[in-house]
């Protein structure tokens, strides 16, 4: 159990060195939330961490490294980022993927369960639902993910979902629709060189670090025939984290939230809204359709508003485009 003589707890945040986590570590830190990460740096970096939370360099498959931690810093609730997010290398290490995304979130859970850490918020996907007919997607639409990587998210979300039956440990899954865009302060951003994330990647192309942008597909059933994805600015995707710490903290019960605005944006829209922002063409060629991508993805998002009380504060498309260039620009 706990030791209750160490206070104040911490909150242990697994991947703390990657894109969302790095965000995440800022708003708590910013709220003056204690935390303590995890991270093996496997495409995170040390310099993402604030320099007030301490970065313990490892596995979060590891048993004895998450006992030591969760004792040493009287961890009361946990932020489980840590995991792979490559949906195509997904389709060709999928053991890899159910490996890190799903057995180590086992191994967490086992160890929440043992030491008696009752809370976890977790990232969870749109990739969840698979290629769903129809928009907008609501939390009970059906699951049914095309990738291992979608699958290897839907099983952790069920183990959640049993251990908070058999033992009492309560979660807010969080299921992420197109995350985008960087710290308006700059402290913390996308920093992955090969991400393949259209904003990113776009950024990228503007800036002249890839040849182009390849647009792929443009004969899908949308009005401009490129695909449509509801872009939520990563840090009011963080506040939301923040939000359901609390709430769990608070003794609220579990629950599963799509994190998105509702609102879609074309990748036709995207490109003509950061050439609008920087004033320059970005390079761009018609590619054919990328393979397993649905032509819209697009969140139901009432359900955060009401149960957390999130109000978003970065959902214009042009602030996420602003503040992913400007990242990219601070990029050597
Ligand atoms: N980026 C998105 O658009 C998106 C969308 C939906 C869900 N998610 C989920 O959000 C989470 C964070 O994604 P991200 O975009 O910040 O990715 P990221 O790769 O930037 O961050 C992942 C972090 O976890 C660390 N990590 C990976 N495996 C680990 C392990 N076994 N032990 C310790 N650390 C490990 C990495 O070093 C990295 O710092 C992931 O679980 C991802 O599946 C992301
Ligand atoms: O170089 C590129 C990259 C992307 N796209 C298109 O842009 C859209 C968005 O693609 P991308 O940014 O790669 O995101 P998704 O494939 O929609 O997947 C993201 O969003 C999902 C939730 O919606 C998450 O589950 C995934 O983890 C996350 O990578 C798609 O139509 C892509 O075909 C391009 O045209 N060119």
């Amino acid at each position: 159990m706990l030791d209750e003589t160490a206070t104040p707890h911490r909150v242990l945040v697994t991947g703390g060195a990657g894109y969302i986590g790095s965000h995440v570590l800022h708003a708590l830190a910013d709220a003056g939330i204690p935390a303590v990460t995890i991270d093996n740096l496997s495409t995170g970096r040390r310099a993402a961490v604030p320099a007030s939370v301490p970065l313990v360099e490892g596995d979060v498959g590891s048993a004895e490294l998450l006992e030591r931690v969760i004792r040493d810093h009287a961890v009361d609730a946990v932020m489980h980022f840590a995991g792979s997010i490559v949906v195509p290398e997904s389709v060709e290490k999928p053991l890899a993927y159910y490996r890190n995304n799903t057995v180590n979130s086992l191994t967490l859970m086992d160890a929440c369960v043992r030491l008696g850490v009752g809370n976890i918020v977790f990232s969870s996907t749109a990739a969840v639902y698979g290629a769903p007919d129809r928009v907008p997607i609501d939390e009970a639409t059906p699951t049914a993910p095309i990738n291992p990587y979608g699958t290897s998210k839907l099983m952790t979300e069920q183990m959640l979902r049993d251990a908070g039956a058999a033992h009492g440990l309560r979660s807010v899954i969080l299921r992420y629709f197109n995350v985008a865009g960087a710290d308006a302060a700059g402290r913390t951003g996308q920093a992955t060189p090969t991400a393949t994330h259209l904003i990113k990647v776009a950024c990228q192309a503007l800036l002249g670090r890839r040849p182009a942008l390849s647009i792929f597909g443009t004969d899908y059933d949308t009005p401009d025939g490129t695909c449509i994805r509801d872009y939520i600015h990563v840090s009011d995707l963080a506040d939301a984290h923040v939000l359901a710490l609390l709430h769990l903290r608070r003794g609220g019960e579990s629950l599963t939230l799509n994190c998105g605005y509702g609102r879609g944006a074309s990748v036709h829209e995207v490109v003509r809204t950061l050439e609008e922002v920087s004033g320059e063409k970005v390079p761009a060629t018609l590619a054919p359709r990328r393979p397993g991508d649905p032509p819209q993805l697009v969140a139901k998002a009432d359900r955060i508003r009401e149960r957390l009380g999130w109000v978003p504060k970065h959902d214009r498309l042009d602030g996420i485009v602003r503040d992913a260039l400007a990242w990219e620009r601070s990029l050597t």
